[in-house]
């Protein structure tokens, strides 16, 4: 291991992560655990310059308030006390510190170096991955998506050829989606990679289901089970790559905090496919996971994608599921980016898509009557995602990808812009 840690313990604190981002933001690892984690667990993790004992308004559980084992307070580490009264060590402040009294703490009394970053990171990933895998072999269902990329690349740096990857076309991806993830990781960095096309299959299964939420099951079960028979194609599996990231464990909840939600994964395989997890990105934050995915060399088109949902494009294809509109969808998607990205919209605007429900309206094309369908265009900002803003797009912008859209889409006579703030409206249609 090659960085210094401070350990943040969660007494029952609603801030445990600001604490911990300040702390990486200085350049030095920090790690939250559970306020019950024994003495014996504390000296497994590597280098613990210092203990933070993180209190709050969540200190009583069950009836009762929470605190660390005695023991604990005799590990030989620094420990400093943020607003839990009842601590037994010299440092105790009733809230969160101003930076400068952090920093104090970690630099001068912990004597913590400010070695993390992103190369020492992946190096103690790759050992640890190397160590954990042996000569073993690994299975990752890679979408695509940053998540999975980023532990594909890490995987691929630390084992190589005993990971195998697998990637399920479902039809529903954007223009050009599956052939990048082909050319990065099959042509570029030289994976195993299983790319399963199961447009016909999933589009097969879909036809003529309008409601969104079953849509959702057929897309997710039908994922499984493609999943589930090319596992079982291969031999000798025995571990099962996983993009969990830190913000999904903390959401899992911790002992003190609440349940947000249930921390999503390739759930859902049969019992007799068990594997052992592989879950390199589990400390980290978004960004970092990001940071950590340029370090190891992908496209930054790769990295800093926008959010796009797990069943595609096929609930923007509103109602039961046409070929033709999902084409409508994926074309105007694709100019939709294309625009926004030539006017810089693509790094400041949080999500954007395009929409085509299932109804025609009357136009006009070649001096006849035409009756074809309508593309919504939708961007919205967001801090969390719980509630969102529109974006007042530059009217120029506009008009360019509406003309552009009704010029190059098939089918559509009819382009609107969606000014529905969430709430009431959800990001996406369905
Ligand atoms: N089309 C697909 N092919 C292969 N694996 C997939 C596919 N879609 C989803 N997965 C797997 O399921 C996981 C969860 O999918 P989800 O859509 O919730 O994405 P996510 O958590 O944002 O992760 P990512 O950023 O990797 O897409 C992904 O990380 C990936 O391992």
């Amino acid at each position: 291991m090659k960085q210094d840690m401070i350990v943040i313990l969660d007494l029952g604190s609603t801030v445990n992560t600001e604490v911990a981002r300040k702390i990486r933001e200085m350049g030095v690892y920090s790690e939250i655990h559970p306020h019950d984690i024994s003495l014996e667990e504390l000296k497994k993790l590597e280098n613990v310059r210092g203990i933070v004992l993180n209190g709050g308004e969540n200190r009583i559980v069950d009836g009762a308030a929470v605190e660390i084992s005695p023991e604990l307070y005799d590990c030989g580490c620094p420990m400093m006390a943020i607003d839990h009264p009842t601590a037994k060590c010299d440092r105790k402040l009733d809230a969160l510190p101003e930076d400068a009294v952090l920093r104090e703490f970690v630099f001068d009394t912990c004597q913590a170096q400010a070695n993390w970053n992103m190369k020492n990171f992946i190096e103690d990933q790759v050992e640890q991955i190397r160590r954990q895998v042996g000569d073993r072999k690994v299975l990752l269902a890679l979408s695509g998506g940053v998540d999975s990329s980023v532990v594909a690349a890490m995987l691929i740096r630390a084992i190589g050829k005993q990971l195998t990857c697998v990637h399920v076309n479902h039809g529903l991806m954007r223009k050009n989606e599956s052939e990048s993830v082909i050319e990065v990781f099959r042509d570029q960095l030289h994976a195993n990679l299983v790319y399963v096309d199961g447009t016909e299959r999933f589009l097969g299964k879909l036809e003529g289901i309008s409601d969104p939420e079953e849509k959702r099951k057929i897309i997710g079960s039908e994922f499984i089970r493609v999943f589930e028979e090319e596992a079982r194609k291969l031999e000798g599996i025995d571990f099962l790559g996983q993009g969990t990231i830190y913000p999904d464990i903390i959401e899992s909840g911790t002992k003190t905090a609440k349940m947000v939600k249930s921390h999503h994964n390739v759930g859902g395989l049969p019992e007799d496919l068990q594997f052992e997890l592989v879950e390199p990105l589990k400390q980290l934050f978004k960004d970092e996971v990001r940071a950590c995915g340029i370090e190891l060399g992908l496209p930054a088109s790769m990295v800093y994608r926008q959010p796009f949902p797990g069943p595609g494009l096929g609930v923007r294809c509103l109602g039961a599921i046409t070929r033709d509109r999902l084409e409508a969808v994926r074309e105007s998607d694709a100019i939709l980016r294309e625009e926004f990205a030539n006017a810089g919209l693509d790094k400041k605007v949080w999500q954007y898509f395009t929409v085509v429900p299932d109804f025609k309206s009357v136009g006009v094309k070649n001096n006849a009557r035409c009756f074809e369908y309508m593309v919504i265009i939708r961007a919205i900002n967001t801090i969390d995602a719980m509630s969102a803003t529109i974006e007042r797009i530059d009217w120029d912008v506009l008009q360019k990808i509406t003309d552009r859209i009704l010029e190059e889409v098939e089918n559509v006579n009819r382009v609107c812009y969606d000014m529905s703030p969430k709430p009431p409206s959800t990001i996406e249609f369905e």
